[in-house]
């Protein structure tokens, strides 16, 4: 481990951009397989492994639905958000905004409640068992409807209480914000948080429009805006939280190289850019791997990680309370450590 890997190991950090479903590692798959006796079209976990190659979002967006198949009872939820959380506890995250996908499970004939209770049950033995606390996102699917949407917000109703916000996942390309304006603000009339992928695959124009017309609170991806200097200026002026997720963004083809991922550029722009898992099970690492393999191409300093790590905080959905706890907690490390 170099220096910085072990500053990155003990850093307090939290976690906003985690697809649960994108967590079901090749191991827990079989063993829900069998528990549930559901098929999969695989014979072992090393050929689940080296069927994880893919040259876009959608490559990876088939292989992600299908494996969500095995997830059938409010156990198995709640099991696979307990075995994000140990390990999310094991990297030093200390909050995680996890985002979930009912519609790939109500689509299955799984009741929301099922899906919903489940996941609340893991959160809330997560903070029992690490005191890592969390929030969960509801995310609508962009390559259905909004009438589809409408329908999940609607089923989601006994559970706004606890559910701190609504994000827009999915196929980007041809799925333009604009699709869900309606459904967003309805969710922001019930007083639900709002955050969309935007600028993942899909152009500047896309965030443009999750800014302009579903009054997003934080960013989810937002690599392309780079490319629009007049919304990097906007991005950097309001202090928008961007979720980036370096692994993701490789296996994905987003960027060629983590030579030249974007995250330094963006801290030099002064855009508040955290880092984010996204899919670790599918992409290669959890939240701690995320940051070291940035760390490893020798473009982020200690006072860089540092930052990603606060903005990890500041982008949160915590009160301010709960904020300048853990913003105490990254100084106390950083004094110690930096
Ligand atoms: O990275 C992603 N992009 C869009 N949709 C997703 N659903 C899971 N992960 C992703
Ligand atoms: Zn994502």
């Amino acid at each position: 481990m170099t220096d910085l890997d072990t500053f990155i190991a003990g850093l307090p950090k939290a976690e906003l951009h985690l697809h649960i479903e994108g967590s079901l590692e090749p191991e827990q798959m079989f063993a829900l397989a069998r528990r549930n006796r559901v098929d999969i079209p695989f014979g072992s976990v090393e050929q689940v492994r080296a069927a994880y190659s893919f040259s876009n979002l959608q490559d990876f967006l088939d292989i992600y639905y299908q494996g969500a198949d095995v997830l059938r009872s409010q156990e198995d939820f709640r099991d696979l958000a307990l075995a994000y959380f140990d390990r999310a506890a094991a990297d030093n995250v200390r909050h995680a905004e996890i985002f979930f996908d009912p519609q790939t499970h109500t689509d299955r004939g799984i009741p929301f409640g099922i899906v919903a209770e489940g996941l609340l049950d893991g959160m809330a033995e997560a903070e029992a068992r690490h005191g890592l606390t969390s929030k969960l996102i509801l995310c609508f699917l962009r390559h259905l409807d909004e009438e589809a949407a409408f329908e999940t917000l609607r089923q989601a109703e006994p559970w706004l209480d606890r559910i701190a916000g609504v994000g827009l996942d999915s196929s980007e390309l041809g799925h333009p914000p604009e699709k869900f304006a309606r459904v967003f603000a309805r969710a922001g009339e019930m007083g639900l948080k709002r955050v969309a992928h935007a600028g993942e695959e899909g152009p500047p124009d896309y965030v443009v429009q999750a800014l302009d017309l579903l009054a997003i609170d934080r960013l989810d991806h937002g690599n392309r805006s780079l490319e629009d200097p007049a919304l990097v200026r906007r991005l950097a002026e309001s202090g928008i939280t961007l979720t980036v997720c370096p692994l993701s963004n490789l296996k994905l083809c987003v960027v060629g190289d983590l030579a030249d991922h974007p995250i330094p550029r963006m801290l030099e722009l002064g855009l508040a850019a955290t880092i984010n898992s996204d899919d670790p099970a599918y992409f290669g690492g959890y939240v701690n791997d995320n940051y070291r393999a940035l760390a490893a191409q020798g473009r982020l300093s200690t006072v860089d990680i540092a930052t990603l790590a606060r903005n990890s905080f500041t982008g949160s959905f915590l009160d301010d309370a709960d904020v300048a706890h853990h913003l105490a907690a990254i100084d106390d490390y950083v004094a110690e450590h930096g």
